[in-house]
């Protein structure tokens, strides 16, 4: 064991956090966090908005000034250069360029990682977004203009997918054919961390990290959820389980 009581990290660990604390403005965003991320797995991150999701996706990529603690990515210190290829990052705002078709925004980045034209078709097909290959991205519904920005993030092929919201505003059908696509992923050995504010999606994820103002409040999968609360919906366990830890 080392001073933090935790277990070393190893090779079957992606993500490492230890004893997190994010300020942001006067909020205390995030207070002695420790989660552990399995390679190859799917974690889904959950809470109610505002519990510091996005703060904690931002503190794994590098993006974030954080106040205390440890973040180590792929055995390496969070947003060190050498990362930046073997980690995507897709954040609620989709970041493309709206001149630039479908295809030539995910071409763009396929050049800068070096993946095959073929690349580029598979992955703007698996998003769903075929159809609109040649459509320039400035006229993109929201929702598509959010999977083509996830199309932007997969072409790269990375290690480690962290995915804000992914699926916000995307209609059944779609969202289910992500997951399966999230799945053979994670299959073929990616780590994908996705956030979401709806329970329902917890069930597509191995382990779940569960936040609550700025706390983790519980890591573990979402039958160990259920079973530690007695409660076969994810959603009303969730809340059982925050009245349980917090007394509320
Ligand atoms: N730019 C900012 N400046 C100051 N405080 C911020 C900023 N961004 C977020 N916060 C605060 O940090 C806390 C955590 O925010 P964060 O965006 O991480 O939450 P979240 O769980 O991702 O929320 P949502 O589900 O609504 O996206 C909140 O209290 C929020 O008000």
């Amino acid at each position: 064991m080392n001073d933090t009581n935790q277990p070393p990290t190893t090779s079957a660990t992606a993500v490492d956090v230890r004893d997190l604390h994010v300020r942001r403005g006067v909020h205390r965003a995030l207070e002695n966090v420790s989660v552990r991320v399995p390679r190859g797995s799917i974690t889904g991150l959950l809470g109610p908005s505002g519990c510091g999701k996005s703060t904690l996706m931002r503190s794994i990529v590098g993006t974030q000034i954080v106040e205390s603690g440890t973040v180590t990515v792929l055995g390496l210190p969070a947003g060190s250069a050498s990362l930046r290829r073997r980690v995507g990052y897709v954040t609620q705002a989709p970041s493309i360029y709206p001149d630039l078709t479908v295809t030539d925004n995910v071409s763009y980045f396929a050049a800068l990682y070096h993946r095959p034209k073929s690349a580029v078709d598979e992955t703007v097909t698996a998003v769903g977004l075929a159809s609109h290959a040649r459509t320039p991205a400035g006229s993109l519904s929201g929702g598509q203009l959010s999977r083509a920005s996830l199309a932007c993030a997969l072409v790269g092929d990375p290690e480690l997918l962290v995915l804000d919201e992914p699926t916000v505003g995307l209609d059944p059908l779609l969202r289910a054919e992500l997951w399966d696509r999230f799945r053979a992923l994670a299959e073929g050995g990616t780590t994908l961390l996705v956030s979401s504010h709806v329970m329902d999606e917890a069930d597509h994820c191995d382990e779940l990290l569960l936040l609550r103002e700025g706390s983790l409040i519980a890591q573990l999968t979402p039958d160990e959820l259920r079973e530690q609360t007695g409660e076969p919906s994810l959603e009303n366990a969730f809340l059982r389980l925050i009245r349980t830890r917090t007394g509320a």
